[in-house]
């Protein structure tokens, strides 16, 4: 168009789904005419948007530019709310962020779709009376709660002037078709709109399109229904099949016929398992590969052995083409999760290969240090001393780590107390580490701005900043492009009250529980000429190219696997065109979905491609390959490969540990050891407390649970009135009763202590019973609540948790040691596990025939704590709520000291 049609640039816009399309877009287009790429407008259409939310805020109805918010901000927001909404489906009662990221999620897939919460309250009671099948029903009422939540969320939207991110597309696409004006007003300064990658394209865009071409003129776009790998933000391949058919009348499609990136044996590969694809507008591929054959074949290796081996394989594969003349730049390494991302990365640098693969920022460990220091200035435990840093003279020992907590268990103490007064029992080497300790923070506390404090941590008074820059070691550029973006995020802080540090370590924690850090996770353009293997997600190879491609994880079970069905399925009839109940529709999108990004991952590849998967699982049972490896055609030589055995040894040396006399364990120690055995030992061994901040709703049972206590601790039967009293008296002295929404906690916890109440007055009441018993030398106990002798003389002891009943809360050993406490030391009792926020009883008794199994897993439990094994057990969920979160890592040297 710039060079044939000598087209104005300025009057080009040039639009996108992902920034990282954008940028790429942009830099080809700069290349080639760099004053056309500075005058065009080339950019996301969620960019495109927000410059005219911003243009036209008045329009939309906005007093001023409203402010945009991200997932973690709208949580904040929401949470106060749903406490004051009636919903029982989706009342997560202990602690709602994960459904209320659900519910923005399917907010958001409405968004999308252009439909408005009015609009998605009447689908869901359209949905009703349309089929009365108690499947159907069951969802609309789920559905109709987030109709709810989603009325409450745009309102409050609304009144505080704040939009997100699918209102960034959804609301110019809204006020553009009902205001013409403004339309054909933008169009004016428009001769073309380009769209590269259609496929990922949504309603909202789509309408937005219509808007600004006048229905489609002089709109050229580029797509592949086959990397479609954005369903879960709303694209959807249906539009890209009502291009032409539907969404722009007279549209004309072609299709481009040459492949000018990879050799004929990969685009063989490629298309024969596109040919097998099943995607709504999907066409047979028949693309010529303009650079010919290569003589070498695409490759499946199926390692012999375990996962671990798959490692050693991609290892001697790199190796191998290395030797062929491939650099390690030349080569990617492609996996569908991260989590696996992460060990294929630290297993290939344990084997001497250099990766470029950041993974989670918050998770390297020289964030989290710098994380674990900042949170000393906030923390009055002073939990992050219990990490080992690795930097010399700045750990203490694991001896005067119990010395520091014993002298911190006085709560009274502020943050940083321990730094002036002298510790009693502290070693010379601890005396001196403190010492340093008081240089490094000495002016800084809970009020300093956490960028300055990192900044002069880094620069000043540590040589973190200055031994990353003298050094050419891959790790520590790796190092210095983690703690950058890290520098970057810490300066772009949303705004708001109270102390930075806080909720700076607060917003991290949330991030990373939401997976809201991937745009952390890219790798700066500086730092990409490094010569090392690229490291990436499926998705994230989107839109790049390698002469050698290693894909990993090709077994059949793992890949593809299906997600798991989405909470908050889409109400029948919202997505266009989809035809069939919403929730068939989300699973067949799944479907395709995995299949997308397989194709993906194959058409990387410019040379070479290799495909791997483990023929063993640990158990030492045969694993096939996935069923996507046949479909890729008889031109994939495959075989059974047997890898060097590099000697890489994963596990976890034992933490030194001495007990002193018999232990006593109480149940919840056990079940925080099954857990996180790592949370176990800083929890309970290490006995360092640690701040964390609770949600509105933890502080609620805890008010509950004080309430319960008091009741139980009482001589005589209590009664409704009493125990509201009681409750009463509670509730006003907790912090809580001060806070916004305190109403609607307050109904939530006078549900519960009433329900407390009334269960109790089911029977004659006994009073709660601490007893135990024995497993090997060590002793168990459990506290029950209280006991009750029912009409017909059965006595049964009660196990109260004011959190609601979870389908997991019978697996694991620990959950049935007051079964065990009662077979034991109160013979004729049954036990029962009573979960008041949804009243549901839980008969342990029932489960008799296991006690014997059961006793054997405590068993195992209480030797591997005396073998000191502490390994962590990673979860993006659990651990952001952990209050070991930014101390988890490197156990400091010496021996710890724990009675029991
Ligand atoms: N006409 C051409 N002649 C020679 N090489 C070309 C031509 N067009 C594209 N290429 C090269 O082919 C490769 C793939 O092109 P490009 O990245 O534009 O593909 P694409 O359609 O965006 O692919 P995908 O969407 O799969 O990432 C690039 O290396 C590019 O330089």
């Amino acid at each position: 168009m710039l060079e044939r049609d000598n087209v104005d640039p300025r009057r080009l816009v040039v639009m996108t789904y992902s920034n990282k399309a954008a940028g790429e877009l942009s830099e080809r287009i700069a290349k080639r005419r760099p004053d056309a790429a500075a005058a065009m407008w080339i950019g996301t259409f969620h960019a495109y948007g927000l410059n005219l939310v911003k243009q036209f805020h008045q329009a939309l109805g906005f007093s001023r530019e409203p402010r945009l918010i991200d997932r973690a901000e709208a949580i904040d927001l929401m949470l106060d709310r749903v406490a004051g909404l009636n919903l029982t489906h989706y009342r997560e009662l202990y602690d709602p962020t994960d459904k209320l990221r659900d519910f923005l999620s399917a907010i958001s897939r409405a968004q999308d779709e252009v439909v408005s919460a009015d609009r998605y309250a009447e689908l869901v009671e359209e949905m009703r009376a349309l089929d009365h099948s108690s499947e159907t029903q069951e969802r609309v009422k789920r559905a109709r709660e987030v109709a709810q939540v989603y009325k409450s969320y745009t309102d409050l939207k609304r009144a505080l002037e704040r939009i997100d991110f699918g209102d960034l597309v959804a609301l110019p696409a809204e006020l553009l078709t009902r205001n013409p004006t403004i339309a054909a007003q933008l169009r004016e300064d428009i001769d073309h709109v380009l769209v590269d990658e259609y496929q990922d394209v949504n309603r909202a865009s789509v309408q937005l399109l219509k808007a600004i071409t006048n229905q489609g003129r002089n709109l050229w776009c580029v797509g592949d229904v086959r990397q479609s790998i954005y369903r879960f933000r709303g694209a959807s391949s249906l539009n890209l099949a009502r291009f032409d058919h539907g969404d722009f009348t007279g549209a004309m499609r072609d299709q481009l016929d040459t492949n000018y990136r990879s050799r004929e044996e990969i685009v063989e590969a490629y298309s024969t398992f596109a040919d097998g694809m099943t995607l709504a507008g999907a066409t047979s591929v028949k693309l010529k590969a303009h650079r010919g054959r290569l003589g070498r074949p695409p490759e499946f290796r199926h390692i012999d052995g375990i996962t671990e081996n798959e490692i050693d394989g991609v290892a001697d594969a790199i190796a191998e083409l290395r030797a062929e003349g491939y650099s390690y730049r030349d080569q990617a390494l492609l996996c569908r999760g991260n989590d696996r991302l992460a060990e294929l990365g630290r297993g290939l640098e344990a084997r001497g290969i250099p990766v470029l693969y950041l993974g989670s920022v918050f998770e390297r460990p020289e964030v989290k240090d710098l994380l674990a220091w900042l949170s000393l200035l906030v923390d009055r435990r002073a939990m992050a001393m219990a990490r080992d840093t690795g930097i010399p003279g700045m750990t203490l020992s694991l001896e005067d780590i119990g010395a520091l907590s014993d002298a911190l268990n006085d709560d009274a103490l502020p943050p940083l107390a321990w730094l002036g007064s002298g510790v009693a029992g502290f070693s010379s080497d601890g005396i001196a580490t403190i010492a340093r300790y008081s240089a490094l923070l000495d002016g800084f506390d809970a009020r300093s701005a956490p960028w300055d404090v990192l900044a002069q941590l880094l620069l000043d008074r540590t040589r973190i900043a200055a031994d990353i820059c003298s050094s050419n070691d891959m790790a520590a550029r790796a190092k210095g492009i983690a703690i950058w973006q890290f520098l970057n995020f810490v300066r772009a802080q949303p705004l708001s009250s109270g102390n930075a540090i806080s909720r700076l370590l607060e917003r991290i924690r949330r991030l990373v529980r939401l997976s809201d850090d991937r745009d952390l996770r890219h790798i700066p353009q500086a730092a990409q000429g490094i010569d090392a293997i690229r490291l990436m997600t499926m998705h994230g190879s989107k839109g790049l190219e390698f002469p050698a491609v290693h894909v990993t994880g090709m077994t059949k079970g793992s890949f593809p696997k299906r997600n798991p069905a989405p909470t908050c399925p889409p109400p029948d009839g919202m997505i266009k065109d989809a035809g069939g109940a919403g929730i068939d529709f989300a699973a067949r999108e799944d479907e395709d979905e995995l299949q997308c990004l397989f194709y993906v991952a194959l058409s990387r590849a410019k040379d070479r491609l290799i495909l791997y998967s483990p023929n063993k699982d640990t158990a030492n049972r045969k694993r096939n390959p996935s069923d996507f490896i046949a479909r890729m055609g008889k031109g994939v030589e495959s075989r059974i490969v047997s890898a060097t055995n590099y000697g890489i040894d994963n596990s976890d040396a034992p933490v030194a540990i001495n007990l002193i006399g018999e232990s006593t364990y109480w149940q919840h120690q056990l079940s925080v050891y099954e857990r996180c055995p790592r949370r176990f030992f800083y929890t309970y061994v290490l006995n360092v407390g640690g701040k964390r901040v609770t949600s509105s709703f933890e502080d609620m049972h805890e008010v509950v649970r004080r309430v319960i206590t008091e009741l139980n601790a009482a001589e005589t039967a209590i009664d409704l009135a009493t125990a509201r009293d009681v409750f009463d008296v509670h509730w006003n002295s907790s912090e809580l009763a001060s806070r916004q929404a305190s109403t609607a906690y307050r109904v939530l916890a006078d549900e519960l202590v009433t329900r407390f109440a009334l269960t109790r007055a089911e029977g004659t009441l006994e009073p709660g019973q601490s007893l135990r018993f024995k497993v090997g030398s060590a002793t168990i106990r459990v506290n029950f609540d209280y006991s009750l002798v029912d009409g017909t003389g059965r006595k049964t002891l009660r196990y109260i948790q004011t959190g609601h009943h979870k389908k997991t809360v019978l697996t694991g050993n620990a959950a049935f040691a007051p079964l065990l406490a009662a077979q034991h030391a109160a013979p004729g009792y049954g036990a029962e596990l009573l979960h008041l926020s949804d009243g549901i009883r839980v008969a342990l008794s029932d489960h008799a025939g296991k006690a014997a199994d059961k006793r054997a897993g405590i068993g195992k439990i209480v030797d591997a704590i005396a073998a000191g094994q502490f390994e962590p057990k990673p979860s993006n969920r659990s651990c952001p709520k952990c209050p070991a979160f930014f101390t988890c890592g490197t156990v400091p040297p010496g021996t710890a000291q724990k009675k029991f």
